[in-house]
């Protein structure tokens, strides 16, 4: 599949497997979620741009790399892809925060937009857009177009679990966003729930239904 990264680190797969488990509590899942958060942050942000400083050692004065000094945004999307900023956050201090606040209609299952605060420079920042499922890719795609909007141009998109049809819908309308999931899954359900997925991300980070 085109633009789609899995992530198969053998950590990231064990994790996951327990954030899938229908047994896995509230407090578990939660931190697990940003357990698995914090370990897609270091592999997502592999190829970002280095530089050389000098610096004194207590033994000699060096040359020493350092990141370049790009700026980033983590910009979840309400709810649950609140659950995975910590973990960005952990590894990337410095990062500014963006909020999305999109929920999926259940009859029609389009997004609907209720909340958005975003960095102000968002034009000159590597944004990565966190949700933990991609299902139809209805929210990615109303979320991606958004900050598009709004002058974002350089944009990752970051999930735990992926369905097909998320993947193929994000890939036709943005094809330029890069994809980074832990799994793709088998399918879709008649419910637009993944297959065989892990439930309501929102519901079981946040102890609600
Ligand atoms: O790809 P899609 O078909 O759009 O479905 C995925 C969306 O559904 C879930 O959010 P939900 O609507 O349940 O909101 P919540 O995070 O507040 O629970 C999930 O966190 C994604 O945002
Ligand atoms: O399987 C799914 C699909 C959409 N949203 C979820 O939380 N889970
Ligand atoms: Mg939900």
């Amino acid at each position: 599949m085109k633009n789609v990264f899995v992530m198969d680190h053998p950590l990231i797969q064990h994790k996951l497997s327990l954030i899938r488990d229908k047994n896995t509590g509230t407090k578990e899942f939660k931190e697990l979620v940003r357990e698995v958060s914090m370990l897609m942050a270091y592999e997502v942000t592999r190829n970002l741009p280095l530089e050389e400083i000098e610096i004194e050692t207590p033994v000699c004065k060096t040359k020493a790399k350092v990141l370049a000094g790009r700026k980033l945004g983590i910009v979840p999307i309400l709810r649950a892809g609140l659950g995975m900023v910590d973990g960005f956050l952990n590894l990337l201090p410095a990062a500014k925060v963006g909020h999305i606040g999109l929920y999926r209609d259940p009859e029609t299952l389009e997004p609907v937009e209720y909340y958005c605060k975003l960095p102000t420079d968002i034009e000159e920042r590597e944004l990565i857009v966190v949700d933990p499922m991609l299902a139809t890719g209805g929210s990615a795609k109303a979320a991606i177009k958004f900050i598009k909007d709004r002058g974002a141009t350089n944009i990752k998109f970051v999930c735990l679990i992926a369905a097909p049809e998320g993947v193929e819908a994000v890939h036709r309308e943005h094809p330029d966003v890069d994809i980074y999931a832990a799994a793709v899954d088998e399918r879709l359900n008649d419910h637009a729930y993944i297959v065989p997925g892990l439930g309501d991300a929102g519901d079981r980070l946040f102890g609600t239904k």
